[in-house]
């Protein structure tokens, strides 16, 4: 063969090199990449709930994530008998371990939807919401000066759309004072100062970010644990799964966890999750005791060296009693190996005040430092973000906007008021 001829292959080989090379990073850039900010601020399209950022995750461990105190005090002796499988409730350890799904699924692993299109899906999704809120508000204040029977139709309408009263007050008091210290007269002021006073009322200073990358201690690697927990059919499960393919989606590796026996068909449906994002996950026989998964998990998940490990918690609120012992004894038995880093509770906001009756049960039991707020897209009372946060002292971190698996995004105050407001 001529030296020619031998270029020429050369050239045409690395050619063909460059070309694969320029397609992977192309389709690279494509995926979502959740940790980075747009450069370049989106003016929020009418009536859309538009974030102007991915969901943004912090590392857990003790250095970041010192939960406060914890309510339920651990018992030796209970933490070891769910470790160890007691025989009446908990299937015996390997039985867990065996169940663990194939690293590599043969089912195809699905491209998780670039950023674009997924704020362009949650679009108008609240705008339920809006009807019932911003247009009635901003009627009345931009009128001017309000007569006492327009300022009880203001409270009306921030009542009705479950604020709550404490919230209702409180920012009623400041638009009374403000709207005269302001001279407000356009609708234009009005818009301001309203979206000022509603956004404050949400607290953006509060710190969002999901604790849910993982944290060395002595060398050693741990994956950050975030346990999903919540009453039955809030949304539970759907979120767990849509959170692991954020994170897969950022490049982050999940290990899942199905500690809610409760229902078999639950534990089917994050395995399903799992599978679409090519994650293992663990799980136990129907009615296994929901701490020796989550145990399992965590134990499987520092083993493979995961990013994070998700369990999704039971959350049966049969009694409080029961709830107790169950949610208690998970943390306290993943805790025997690292820490919680993360206890998200997920509320689904149609239920209005059972919702919130709800919260003040799980945070009697366990600490929770986020909140996940689930079917935003289906209800008119979005105001159920202010009272849940007020109640708890706990940040909105994410919001649910659909059935779909890219429908969870991150909560921003002021997106989230522009959503009501445009
Ligand atoms: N519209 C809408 N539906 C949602 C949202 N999140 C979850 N769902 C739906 O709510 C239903 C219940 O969700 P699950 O995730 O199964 O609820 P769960 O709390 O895990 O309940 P169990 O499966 O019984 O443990 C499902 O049909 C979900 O698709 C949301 O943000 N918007």
């Amino acid at each position: 063969m001529s030296s020619t001829v031998i270029v020429i292959i050369v050239a045409v080989v690395v050619l063909l090199a460059l070309a694969v090379i320029a397609g992977v990073v192309l389709n690279r850039r494509r995926r979502i990449n959740l940790t980075e900010k747009p450069s370049v601020e989106e003016k929020p399209v009418k009536g859309g709930y538009q974030t102007g950022s991915g969901i943004s995750f912090t590392q857990g461990g003790p250095k970041t994530a010192a939960p406060p105190d914890e309510v339920v005090e651990a018992e030796p002796e209970e933490v070891e008998a769910a470790v160890e499988a007691g025989p009446e409730v908990i299937p015996a350890e390997p039985t867990i371990v065996d169940e663990v799904a194939p690293t590599e699924p043969p089912a195809p692993i699905e491209e998780i939807d670039p950023t674009e299109g997924r704020l362009e899906r949650l679009r108008g999704r609240l705008s339920r919401s809006r009807s019932a809120f911003g247009q009635g508000l901003l009627g009345l204040l931009g009128a001017g000066d309000l007569d006492e029977d327009s300022w009880t139709e203001v409270e009306d309408t921030l009542l009705l759309a479950d604020l709550g009263a404490a919230t209702t007050t409180e920012i009623v008091e400041r638009l009374r004072t403000e709207l005269v210290a302001r001279g407000v007269r356009t609708s234009d002021q009005a818009r301001t100062l309203l979206r000022e006073v509603l956004v404050d009322a949400l607290h953006p200073e509060m710190d969002r970010a999901v604790r849910a990358l993982p944290h060395e201690d002595n060398g050693t690697k741990f994956p950050a644990v975030v346990l999903v927990t919540g009453v039955n059919g809030t949304g539970k499960t759907t979120t767990t799964g849509k959170l692991a393919r954020v994170l897969v989606a950022d490049g982050r590796t999940v290990m899942l966890g199905a500690a809610d026996t409760f229902r078999a068909a639950a534990v089917e449906q994050l395995a399903t999750w799992a599978e679409r994002v090519g994650a293992e996950v663990v799980r136990g026989k129907e009615g296994a005791d929901p701490a020796a998964v989550a145990f399992d998990s965590v134990k499987r998940g520092v083993e493979t060296g995961v990013d994070a490990v998700l369990v999704d918690t039971a959350g049966r609120l049969h009694t409080k009693t029961g709830l107790m012992d169950e949610l208690g004894k998970v943390k306290r038995v993943v805790e025997k190996q690292t820490k919680v880093d993360e206890v998200l509770l997920v509320l689904d906001a149609t239920t209005g005040q059972n919702g919130l009756t709800q919260a003040r049960v799980f945070a009697e039991v366990v600490d929770i430092t986020g909140i996940v707020l689930t079917k935003l897209d289906g209800t008119a009372k979005g105001g159920i973000v202010f009272q849940v946060q007020r109640e708890l002292g706990v940040p909105v971190k994410l919001v649910g906007l659909g059935e779909g698996a890219d429908d969870l995004a991150p909560f921003e105050p002021g997106a989230f008021v522009d959503a009501l407001l445009n």
